[in-house]
């Protein structure tokens, strides 16, 4: 067997480091090379430039390009390279093919590399066919797929290694809980600033969802911690490698929650070897939309209104906008306007070329198919080449444009904003659309003004993105969806998790979305890797999702404190902060039910503790240290120790609290305390002895 013992494994590694190194060192000189290569030609062209004909110059440009285009893969491989000398691999197993006589050794890591003398594979890119195997099969028959073959055989040897810096710390061999072990390992690591990769530990039924090729539309939905964000960025990764030179990492586009998250997620892609994707948040989608000439309310702003719940008619308002028979609603609207809005009229001009009304009204029925926007220029353009060609008319560019002012007059409304009010009359329900102060749209009317103007006008298909991805899809609605349908055509990964909803009056679960993505197919993830299993339980006894399975991963008992007043709870933060400090853990996140709140309490801690800092929807990066926040902002984030603060009867009572709370206390990876002033919530209520 080939490397049979730990010590000849670890002979192997050197061995393989030296190859590594001498292909950094051959890439480097090729680098050098090239940059000089490239001076020479640039000054060549600049010394000779005036005795050179044109078709020399051309030659002497293309050299330069051909030569920059060497140089950057060759910087590119050895970006590779050096990732490899780190870590080279993290598993390896002996595959005995049914029809070979020997078994070979497969290597698994970051990046595929081939000996540069003997020109065989050494390592197997995580992403290649023959490795899924190591994600999906344990000792014994295993099979995988190339190229619409299936592959069968026996995997004789299975092993696991954490080697860091060129230097292995362990290795396991497989027995049939080896997966666990070396997960539990990964998972009671302390936090990052950034979240990382976890190649060496993607589980089968993640790796099921990373390698789905065919999905038009995959709907991911996984319980809290389950890995969905993570699977996302590894599937793009994947995609990205199985479509080398078809798709690049700049077609595909992340539609993110804000930009806390967009940073908090930025590094797992490069640390795959890939570029950073693009990033877009829901709203400033809607405002290219409007082409920024309509003012609307955040998604922040609407879910802080929801939390202190204050106006019940704008939960009323927001619940009616978020069903799937709203976008029904909408698209029988449009039918509404085209079959009576129109009142086709006679067309004359200078009193001497008249065209019928029948014939207009014939011509914008005739055009049935396009929308009614763009209706109007053709009928107009039929009337005019009617008014030539059956009365020979000679008409200027005015009378043209005469007649087709007088074609948008025979519509009834002029602006999208006029339409969308009349929507609300038109089904009987004006209360449903209020606008704030200053002609400020509420967040709930922003999707549907522009759905409404995408069936009106047309849409502007974004054929750039050729893969879309939505994180935390529970916050979307039907109609945004449909928005999005309209103006994404290509593949989506669409992920998120029903029971996280930071607004339960406009959520969505995977079934919804299905309905507007019909022929999408729906994957989930059940197991919960976050948090230990005394965190996960606390969690579940605030919203019991019966599908989540909990990883056996203890920790502390989660921690309930009561406080006789704000100022002891003051204290408890205090005294939690300065444990912190000396814990070895990275993160802290204190988080409150809203914005206010958080900002209260950081203006209260802030002047004597410097490293506190606050999270608000104008923060652009997440920094590893002692974190205020609320739910809202921390969603999608982890920390090792969370404290959700002020869990009173007032502040957490209803679904909305439920909803968030919950949130609150799954960001924590390995300490959860809760605490409140005087009466707790009664979401509490399982936690606290009577
Ligand atoms: N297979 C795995 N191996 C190692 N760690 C994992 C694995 N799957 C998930 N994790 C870890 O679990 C944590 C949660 O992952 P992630 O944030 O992707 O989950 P999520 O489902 O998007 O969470 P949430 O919806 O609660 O925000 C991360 O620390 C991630 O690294």
């Amino acid at each position: 067997m080939f490397n049979r013992t730990e010590q000849d494994e670890r002979g192997f590694l050197t061995a393989v480091i030296l190859k590594l190194q001498d292909t950094l060192d051959r890439l480097n000189g090729n680098i050098q090379g090239v940059s000089s290569d490239v001076k020479a030609f640039k000054a060549y062209l600049w010394e000779h430039q005036s005795d050179m004909d044109h078709v020399e110059k051309v030659s002497v440009r293309e050299s330069i390009t051909q030569a920059a285009l060497t140089g950057e893969s060759a910087v590119e491989r050895r970006k590779r390279i050096l990732k490899l000398m780190d870590t080279p691999w993290f598993g390896r197993i002996d595959f005995k093919e049914k029809k070979a006589q020997k078994e070979r050794p497969i290597y698994v890591g970051i990046h595929n590399y081939t000996d540069d003398v003997s020109r065989q594979i050494i390592i197997y890119d995580w992403r290649a066919p023959v490795s899924s195997m190591f994600y999906d099969y344990e000792l014994g028959q295993a099979q995988y797929e190339v190229m619409g073959e299936t592959i069968e055989g026996l995997i004789e040897l299975k092993r696991q290694f954490r080697i860091r810096q060129g230097r292995m710390e362990y290795m396991l061999e497989s027995s049939l809980n080896i997966h666990d072990e070396v997960l539990q390992k990964e998972l009671s690591h302390t936090s990052d600033e950034k979240m990382k990769n976890i190649v060496a530990t993607i589980q089968r039924d993640q790796n099921a969802i990373i390698r789905n090729d065919d999905a038009l539309v995959l709907i991911i939905q996984g319980v809290a911690g389950s890995g969905k964000t993570s699977i996302a960025l590894h599937r793009i990764a994947f995609l990205l490698y199985k479509h080398k030179g078809e798709i690049s990492s700049n077609d595909i586009m992340i539609i993110s929650p804000n930009k806390v998250f967009a940073d908090y997620i930025s590094n797992v892609l490069p640390e795959l070897g890939e570029e950073k994707i693009r990033e877009i948040g829901f709203e400033a989608l809607m405002d290219q939309q409007l082409n920024g000439k309509v003012k609307f309310q955040s998604f922040f702003e609407q879910v802080s209104e929801v939390i202190e719940d204050k106006h019940p008619d704008v939960s009323e308002r927001i619940a009616f906008k978020a069903t799937f028979d709203f976008v029904n609603q909408m698209r029988r609207y449009l039918t509404h306007i085209e079959n009576n809005y129109f009142e086709a009229n006679d067309v004359g001009v200078a009193h001497r070329y008249f065209v019928p009304r029948a014939f207009v009204g014939k011509r914008f029925q005739g055009y049935h198919r396009l929308p009614l926007a763009r209706r109007f220029e053709r009928v107009a353009e039929d009337i005019v080449a009617e008014m030539r060609f059956r009365h020979q008319a000679d008409l200027k560019a005015a009378d043209v444009n005469r007649v087709k002012a007088d074609v948008r007059k025979m519509f009834r409304h002029t602006t999208i904003q006029q339409l969308y009010s009349d929507f609300y009359g038109w089904m009987g329900k004006p209360e449903m659309f209020k606008k704030r102060t200053r002609n400020v749209l509420e967040y709930a009317d922003v999707a549907p003004m522009v759905y409404l103007k995408m069936l009106f006008e047309g849409a502007q298909i974004n054929t750039e993105v050729k893969h879309l991805l939505v994180d935390e899809m529970q916050d979307y609605t039907p109609i945004q969806y449909a928005v999005l349908a309209k103006l994404f055509p290509c593949k989506k990964t669409i992920l998120g998790d029903a029971s996280q909803s930071v607004n339960p009056y406009s959520s969505s679960n995977s079934a919804d979305i299905e309905r507007v993505f019909p022929g999408a197919v729906s994957m989930q993830l059940n197991t919960s890797y976050r948090s230990t299993f005394e965190i996960t339980d606390f969690a579940q006894n605030i919203s019991r999702n019966v599908d989540l399975v909990a990883i056996e991963r203890h920790g502390q008992k989660v921690e309930v404190e009561a406080y006789k007043n704000t100022a002891a709870e003051t204290e408890g933060i205090l005294n939690e902060i300065t444990d912190f400090r000396t814990s070895g853990d990275n993160t802290l996140g204190i988080i409150c039910k809203s914005q206010k709140q958080a900002d209260a309490l950081y203006a209260l801690l802030r002047p004597d503790n410097r490293d506190v800092y606050v999270l608000t929807s104008e923060s652009v990066a997440f920094l590893n240290g002692i974190v205020i926040t609320t739910a809202y902002l921390a969603k999608g984030l982890e920390f090792d120790r969370v404290m959700v603060v002020h869990v009173t009867d007032k502040n957490y009572h209803n679904e909305v609290d439920r909803s968030m709370l919950y949130v609150a206390c799954t960001r924590a990876m390995h300490q959860l305390k809760v605490s409140y002033v005087k009466k707790p919530s009664p979401l509490l209520d399982f936690a606290i002895e009577k």
